[in-house]
Parts: C-alpha cells; sequence; structure tokens
C-alpha cells in the first residue's frame, strides 16, 4: 500500500531507523528539524504530521505544540519507552496528537493511521473547499498554492463572526485587499468599507478625520464633519499601518472598542456606532508593545482573530499564475505587441526574492510590458538578469559562504529546469548530495503538475525512504 496521502514526517530521534514503509506517494515529505518542519508546512498543506520523537526537552516540546497550534495538520506521536517518563511529554501528546504509538512499530500499522486521520481530515475539508480557479472568486484574489487556499479559507471563517482581526504581514503582500474580501464575506457586505492608512494622516488632522468635529471645534473647523467610524456605520473599517497610530488617539480608538461609543472633536456626546474595526501592520506590533510605542490593552482588543498574510517568496507555485493573470490585465487596457514571458523570465521571477511583493510584481509585469521589443518579456524587460538570488548582504563569512552555496545551487537547478540528475552532473556532485544541499537551503522542487518541468523517476518525494524502527 502506498502512502499517497499529503503527509509530513518529522524525524526527531538522531538514530536512523530501521524498516522501511514500503512505497510513499508524491504527498510525503520528510525533514528532521522542527525549524525545516516550520518551512515546510508554510509552503505545503499537509493532512497528517508523523512526529518521531525520543524525550524532547522544553524548549523543543513548546516549539512542537506552537507548530501543531499553527497549522491544520493531524499530528501522530511515534515514541520511545523513553517519553512516557516525560510527563510535559504525555501532557502535550494527549492534548494535540491524533494517534500515539510507541516504537517499535510496524509499517503497516503505521500506514494504517495515516490513511485513517487523512481521511478524516479529507472528511473535514469538503466543508470549506476551495475549487482549484486562478482567481478565488469571493475573494478576488489570485493564487491556487496550498497556502493561499488555506487563506481563503481562513477569509471564509473569520468573514463569518464579527470579531477584531488583526493582519500581519509584509508590504504587498494583499493585506487591504483580504480586509476587503472579509468585508465582502460578511454580513456587512451592503454597508460601507472604509481604508484608512494611519500612517499617511497628519497626526494634527487624524483625530477629526477619525472621529469628525463640531462646527467651531478648532480653528478652520467651520462646520460639522462627520469622522471615517462615523461614515462608516453598519460597515466594516480597515485600519492600515495601525503602529503608526499616535498613543493619544490610541486611547480613543480603545474607548470606541470598549464602548462602541465616539465623540467628535469639540463635543462630549457620545454617539453610538456599529462598526467592524479590521487592523493591519508590517511592523511587529508585539515589539511596539514592548517598546511602549503601542497600548498592550489595544493590541490585545485588535488581535482577537489574526491572518498572517504569505510574502510572494514563499508561493512559488502562484508567482507564474500572478505574472499571466497581470499581464492579460494589463493587455486587455492597450494593445500590445508582447505575447507573453519567456521560459528564462519565469524561472528568474520564480528565484527572485520579491521584496515588494504583489505590488513590485505588478511593477514589474507593467513596466515590462511597455519596455518588451520582442514577442516574449525577458529578464532584462523585469529588471531581473542578476537579480535572482537573494540581494542581501551576508552578516558572517559562514553566511556568505552560505548564501553564494544556495545561489550556485539555484542557478544550476534553473538551467537545467529543475532536473536534479542533471543539475547534480553539472556541479560535479552525486544526486544525493545535491538533494542534501536543496533541503539545507530550503529549495523546493516544482511541483510536476505546475509547469512540467520536473517529474518522472527522479522526484524528490518518491525518492526518499523513511525508516521506522524495529527497536
Ligand atoms: N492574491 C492577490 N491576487 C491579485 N492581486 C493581489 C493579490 N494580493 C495583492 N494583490 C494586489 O497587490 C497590490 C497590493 O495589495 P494590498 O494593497 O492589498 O497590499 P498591502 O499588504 O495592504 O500593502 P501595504 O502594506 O503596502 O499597504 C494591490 O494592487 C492588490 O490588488
Amino acid at each position: 500500500m502506498a502512502i499517497n496521502d499529503r503527509t509530513l514526517i518529522v524525524d526527531l530521534l538522531e538514530e536512523t531507523i530501521e524498516a522501511s514503509l514500503p512505497c510513499m506517494g508524491g504527498g510525503m515529505e520528510s525533514c528532521s528539524t522542527l525549524g525545516r518542519a516550520w518551512q515546510l508546512m508554510k509552503k505545503h498543506e499537509f493532512d497528517v504530521g508523523v512526529m518521531i520523537m525520543d524525550t524532547p526537552s522544553l524548549n523543543q516540546l513548546h516549539d512542537i505544540e506552537t507548530l501543531i497550534n499553527e497549522f491544520a495538520t493531524r499530528w501522530i506521536a511515534l515514541t520511545t519507552a523513553n517519553t512516557q517518563e516525560s510527563s510535559p511529554a504525555c501532557r502535550i501528546i494527549a492534548r494535540l496528537f491524533f494517534g500515539y504509538h510507541v516504537l517499535p512499530v510496524t509499517p503497516e500499522a503505521i500506514e494504517d493511521e495515516i490513511h485513517r486521520i487523512a481521511a478524516l481530515a479529507r472528511l473535514e475539508r469538503r466543508e470549506d473547499d476551495i475549487p482549484d480557479d486562478p482567481v478565488h472568486r469571493e475573494c478576488h484574489m489570485v493564487g491556487t498554492s496550498s497556502i493561499m487556499k488555506r487563506l481563503y479559507r481562513t477569509i471564509h471563517k473569520v468573514a463569518a463572526v464579527d470579531a477584531p482581526v488583526f493582519i500581519q504581514g509584509e508590504s504587498g503582500t494583499g493585506k487591504e485587499l483580504t480586509a476587503r474580501a472579509i468585508h465582502q464575506g460578511s454580513a456587512r457586505a451592503h454597508r460601507p468599507f472604509s481604508a484608512v492608512n494611519c500612517g499617511a494622516l497628519p497626526t494634527n488632522l487624524i483625530q477629526s478625520e477619525l472621529f469628525g468635529h463640531e462646527k467651531g471645534a478648532f480653528t478652520g473647523a467651520s462646520q460639522r464633519k462627520i469622522g471615517i467610524i462615523e461614515g462608516t456605520k453598519g460597515g466594516t473599517l480597515f485600519l492600515d499601518e495601525i503602529g503608526d497610530l499616535p498613543l493619544e488617539l490610541q486611547v480613543n480608538l480603545l474607548r470606541f472598542l470598549e464602548n462602541r461609543t465616539i465623540q467628535r472633536v469639540g463635543s462630549h456626546q457620545d454617539i453610538a456606532v456599529d462598526v467592524r474595526v479590521l487592523a493591519a501592520t508590517h511592523v511587529d506590533l508585539e515589539k511596539a508593545v514592548e517598546d511602549g510605542k503601542f497600548r498592550e490593552d489595544l493590541f490585545h482588543r485588535l488581535n482577537v482573530l489574526q491572518i498572517r498574510m504569505p510574502p510572494l517568496r514563499d508561493r512559488g507555485e502562484d508567482i507564474e499564475i500572478l505574472a499571466r493573470y497581470f499581464f492579460d490585465a494589463f493587455s486587455c487596457e492597450k494593445s500590445t505587441q508582447v505575447k507573453g514571458f519567456t521560459r528564462e523570465s519565469l524561472t528568474m521571477m520564480r528565484l527572485y526574492d520579491w521584496p515588494g511583493n504583489i505590488r513590485e510584481l505588478i511593477n514589474r509585469v507593467r513596466r515590462a510590458m511597455v519596455m518588451c521589443e520582442h514577442a516574449l518579456i525577458r529578464p532584462a524587460d523585469l529588471g531581473l538578469e542578476r537579480r535572482s538570488s537573494r540581494s542581501r548582504y551576508a552578516d558572517s563569512l559562514e553566511e556568505a559562504r552560505d548564501m553564494a552555496e544556495r545561489s550556485v545551487v539555484m542557478a544550476a537547478l534553473a538551467r537545467n529546469t529543475f532536473n536534479v540528475q542533471h543539475a547534480a552532473k553539472e556541479l560535479g556532485i552525486s544526486r544525493v548530495t545535491l538533494y542534501r544541499l536543496m533541503e539545507k537551503h530550503g529549495i523546493q522542487r516544482r511541483h510536476p503538475e505546475g509547469d512540467g518541468a520536473s517529474g518522472g523517476a527522479d522526484s524528490l518525494h518518491a525518492s526518499k525512504v523513511i525508516r521506522f524502527s524495529g527497536r
């Protein structure tokens, strides 16, 4: 029997484990550290995780708990007899895992357990299944990667309730689009949606912009003004860059969130306003709280539900879909002789880090369509000819070596359309060494169905054999 379910094996045991699983399908990945597990889970959605452990330290248990809580994957624990001696480990296993076995255990028993739990996960997914459409209709968002499907499901869930949502993510990742999608999917959809960039409003104006003012409240207030919050009555208010809100205004916002009333500047009359607040930031707000720049009570008020926006570099599978989507969108605006992207351009886009995320992708595609003098857009038109590797500086010699190694491996894989055998030959190393380097640097093989550039007998997934203990 083969394991085709989307399964992640995290083997925290240092010894090699014997008695291999007979066969593993394409949905299987493995790693030996929690850090690597975190990276893989950010990129792929796994139905089932198998955690192989002995006696994890308290720190490791904390990391295991965080990992399990962060993702929807259901976990099975494979432990040694020693694990039973550790009360904290037993507590975590009992509370968070869906299955538990003490090694030795037969491969068949594990396969059965994986299939049983994966079937339950599939059943649950059916309830809120997301179609494979490149543009998710309700959200007007583009992307079919598992990370985006997870985002759509989260949007769906938080849209159904009325609590504040805190959206965190780098600039240009789609925080405002997500806020709009939550509003559109909510019972407030037919009411107003207002977006305010707290960092863009001048400090002296922001109070009256948000809360409004009475006639004569200050010099120049020649008539009453209804503020943005009041004007959004019944709808959704999106406060972008909430970290830039001055401390004195944070008090007013907190009062509004607690009492659901506002006071216009120049008035002491409480006005009841029903508005749902969504907030976003690209800075670490917990750090701002620690530094005394953001009120802790307001942070907790806003942070009831959280959405973390994935950076574009973690959504490699979506880059080509997004690039083609924006290409089509701009082609409709104006006739163009350009017909699409060269294969090299698509590869370079995939290797690039995208510090400006989707906004940067939009700008590069748009500029390339104007500047391109050929039928197909080349890397130079996108300004990506020499920018494939990570563009930041190394802090140490070791890091510099690491970056150089990663870049050489990436370039060889790109030149060989991610064919590991050919890339390894070109680099003069064995395939096993190349796989090890890819794992070290978190380089994913492309999915065979994604672009037709890889797959076949040389698949990373198929080539791995995990062994379970017979001790
Ligand atoms: N998944 C997506 N599909 C299509 N377009 C997207 C997607 N995500 C973002 N965009 C587009 O990218 C641009 C930037 O998105 P948005 O303004 O929502 O990002 P942001 O995270 O709020 O940025 P900032 O932090 O700079 O305010 C917008 O033009 C938006 O329409």
